[in-house]
């Protein structure tokens, strides 16, 4: 239930909301998962600026994300490259993207979600990507996102706020949507956002 908490903070209200989310989105069943994915599925394919990207960055699903690999196989299936984010090595708090196919050696990072082995050859530049779909915490009517709270994706995003850059497209369950998330000045609103009853774009 999202109750307004008046006096708090936005750091205190952001901590509180993505506590509350996280756990929403941990109860979802197996089934509700399966469902949720495979609708994902359905939505690009209808959608012909998604269907027919040529390098697409996904992620692998982690405490109850959405989880998109349902949409990789489908990419892979239709030719379209797919990365994913692998923690900079030296540059905290930034992400690279890296090829990932069925034969790529994955390692597990600190938060023990899997990626890629860092393998210069499999290195791709950013702005080479046409989309990037961002795992979030909880969205809004806006498009505001909350994330997991390390500023990897406002980071990555951030030529987005002059238009420049792959495209963000957020992926979540329904129960992620709030009516109103309070902002910080780096925060990227996406353009777009995919969830399993619906195809936001946020103006
Ligand atoms: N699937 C997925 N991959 C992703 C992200 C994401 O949100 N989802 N990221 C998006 O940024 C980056 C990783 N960021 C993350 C930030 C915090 C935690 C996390 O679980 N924090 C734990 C504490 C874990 C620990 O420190 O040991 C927590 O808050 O409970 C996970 C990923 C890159 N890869
Ligand atoms: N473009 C940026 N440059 C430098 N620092 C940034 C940038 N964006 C965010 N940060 C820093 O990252 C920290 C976490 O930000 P925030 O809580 O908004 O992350 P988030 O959106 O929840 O996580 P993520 O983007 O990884 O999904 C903030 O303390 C902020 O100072």
């Amino acid at each position: 239930m999202y109750r307004f908490h008046p006096l708090e903070s936005v750091v205190d209200e952001r901590r509180r909301v993505r506590q509350q989310i996280r756990e929403a989105r941990r109860q979802l069943s197996q089934t509700q998962q399966q469902a949720a994915s495979d609708n994902i599925v359905q939505r690009v394919a209808d959608a012909a600026h998604l269907a027919s990207a040529s390098k697409v960055a996904l992620y692998l699903a982690n405490d109850g994300e959405l989880n998109p690999q349902p949409l990789i196989d489908w990419y892979w299936a239709n030719g379209t490259q797919v990365y994913l984010p692998v923690l900079h090595p030296f540059s905290s708090g930034n992400l690279l993207f890296l090829r990932y196919t069925p034969n790529t050696t994955m390692v597990e990072n600190c938060f023990g979600i899997s990626e890629p082995k860092l393998d210069i050859r499999l290195l791709e530049s950013k702005s080479e990507l046409d989309i990037i779909y961002t795992p979030l915490v909880a969205f809004d009517a806006n498009g505001n996102r909350i994330g997991m709270g390390g500023g990897f994706y406002d980071r990555t995003l951030s030529p987005w706020r002059h238009g420049l850059g792959p495209r963000p497209v957020g992926l979540a369950h329904n129960c992620q949507q709030l009516p109103a998330i309070p902002t910080d000045h780096w925060d990227i609103p996406l353009p777009e956002l995919l969830t399993p009853d619906q195809h936001w774009h946020f103006s």
